[in-house]
């Protein structure tokens, strides 16, 4: 591959054996696997809080208004941690990670490795060769929100939507997952990259609380001293890519309107069908499309958005699914910043975006961290990849926390919306080999 700074490119798997929890970034799409290692510099940690004045008040503008400052305040971090890499001598700077729904209240997972290495896209086949192995044992679950609470927000969303102007709102909650013996974060990479060939799966270390001596973090961290219990991991493998840019084309496909998969092949085609001609899902979908398409238009001379949506599906899922593409006005707006320019899309917040902010601040009794933002890449030139980070988890020693939200419009009714985030979870479950351990979280 002709990517500057990388070292020869070898094969996917290759590149998923070499991972190293804890000290490594993992990626793979349907363009290509990246094993980026090492830390030369990381995203400052505590800076983000610094530059944003807290809001006690719960004042909608003022909590956008930090949003606003949030985004600026990444774009001139991850501006400047390039220019820096670049005068240390990198010639084409990466960086990759994650970073969180609300950049205002949590840091993002942001670095720029010591080396990169990129791979073709994992193949169908090639990944039928793994087996699956259970990553986690003699689990505990503990729903947060329980059901009922879930299901009460959701009550209260429809009401609200009845009374007013909000349109869409997509509330999540947690699985928190504690395994008897430490979790095989590995492992369930390789599971979830068995499983998921088609979409964006990925591991980023999380930081420790490095000590922030300037703006920018540098850390030079010894393999040997990484204790596998004294790493954080954020994993997941999202079907939603967010966006992709290579020179000025750019390929957006979000997602909205879910149903879940069924083992009998003539119930799962009869959902899926269902799915297409669902209006209440219709309506869910077409109110991303929208605000999707009005983000992008004034960045792009040509912007083609397909009239209908089509039907996508994963091991767990079938979702709706329009696939955009754009050529950018402005080469120098890199894949970063049209993934801002898009985010949060209504597929994990909602429209209007403040109303339905607000309403996920005030139903949800958890912070997001970095569940509903993005991960991916962007290097020096402003190509890259972001997904929307869904079906995912955060790993730390025996410990894991999975997300799931699901879409909440006029129509939408309590029961199926909690069923909807179960099926979700399996994504993460099967992958830790606990699916039947909590058979009751499968949609039927
Ligand atoms: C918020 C999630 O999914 C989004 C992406 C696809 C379909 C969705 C839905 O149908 O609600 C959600 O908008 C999640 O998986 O946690």
């Amino acid at each position: 591959m002709s990517k500057a700074g990388a070292i020869a490119a070898t094969s996917a798997l290759h590149l998923l054996e070499q991972y190293r929890e804890g000290t490594s970034f993992f990626w793979s799409s349907p363009q290509h696997t990246l094993l980026a290692q090492g830390e030369r510099m990381r995203f400052p940690v505590s800076a983000v809080q610094q530059q944003v004045v807290s809001d006690s008040s719960g004042n909608k503008d003022h909590a956008h208004g930090n949003h606003v400052k949030g985004v600026h305040f990444v774009i001139e971090q991850v501006r400047q941690m390039i220019q820096e890499a670049q005068q240390t001598g990198l010639r084409k700077p990466i960086v990759v990670g994650a970073i969180p729904f609300d950049p205002s209240q949590s840091s993002a997972e942001l670095l720029i490795p010591e080396t990169v290495q990129w791979a073709e896209p994992p193949s169908h086949a090639a990944n039928g060769s793994y087996e699956r192995r259970p990553a986690a044992a003699g689990c505990e679950i503990e729903e947060a929100p329980g059901a009922e609470t879930y299901q009460r927000s959701v009550n209260q969303v429809l009401r609200q939507m009845e009374q007013g102007e909000l349109d869409k709102v997509v509330l999540s909650r947690t699985l928190r997952v504690v395994s008897d013996d430490l979790v095989d974060t590995h492992q369930l990479l390789r599971n979830l990259f068995r499983d998921n060939a088609h979409g964006y799966t990925f591991a980023v270390p999380m930081n420790k609380g490095t000590e922030t001596k300037s703006n920018i973090t540098t850390t030079y961290r010894n393999d040997d001293k990484v204790n596998h219990q004294g790493t954080r991991t954020f994993i997941g493998a999202s079907p939603e890519l967010l966006v992709t840019r290579k020179g000025t084309i750019i390929r957006a496909n979000p997602l909205a309107g879910s149903a879940a998969r069924s083992d009998d092949p003539g119930e799962d085609r009869r959902r899926a069908e269902a799915l297409l001609a669902s209006a209440k899902d219709r309506h869910e979908h077409a109110v991303v499309i929208d605000a999707v398409a009005a983000a992008l238009r004034p960045l792009c001379k040509q912007l083609i958005v397909p009239a209908e949506p089509s039907l996508i599906q994963t091991s767990t899922m079938w979702h709706l699914s329009t696939e955009i593409h754009g050529e950018l006005l402005d080469r120098d707006i890199s894949s970063l910043e049209v993934a801002f320019a898009l985010h949060p899309t209504p597929a994990i917040c909602g429209t209007p975006v403040l109303m339905a902010r607000e309403a996920i601040g005030s139903q949800e009794p958890f912070d997001r961290g970095l569940f509903t933002g993005m991960v991916g890449w962007c290097d020096s030139e402003g190509d890259g990849e972001w997904a929307v980070t869904i079906r995912c988890a955060e790993v730390e020693g025996n410990e894991l926390r999975l997300f799931a939200g699901a879409g909440i419009v006029a129509g939408s009714t309590p029961e199926a919306e909690l069923a909807e985030t179960s099926a979700k979870f399996r994504t993460m479950l099967l992958a830790m080999g606990l699916d039947s351990t909590v058979s009751h979280l499968k949609e039927e």
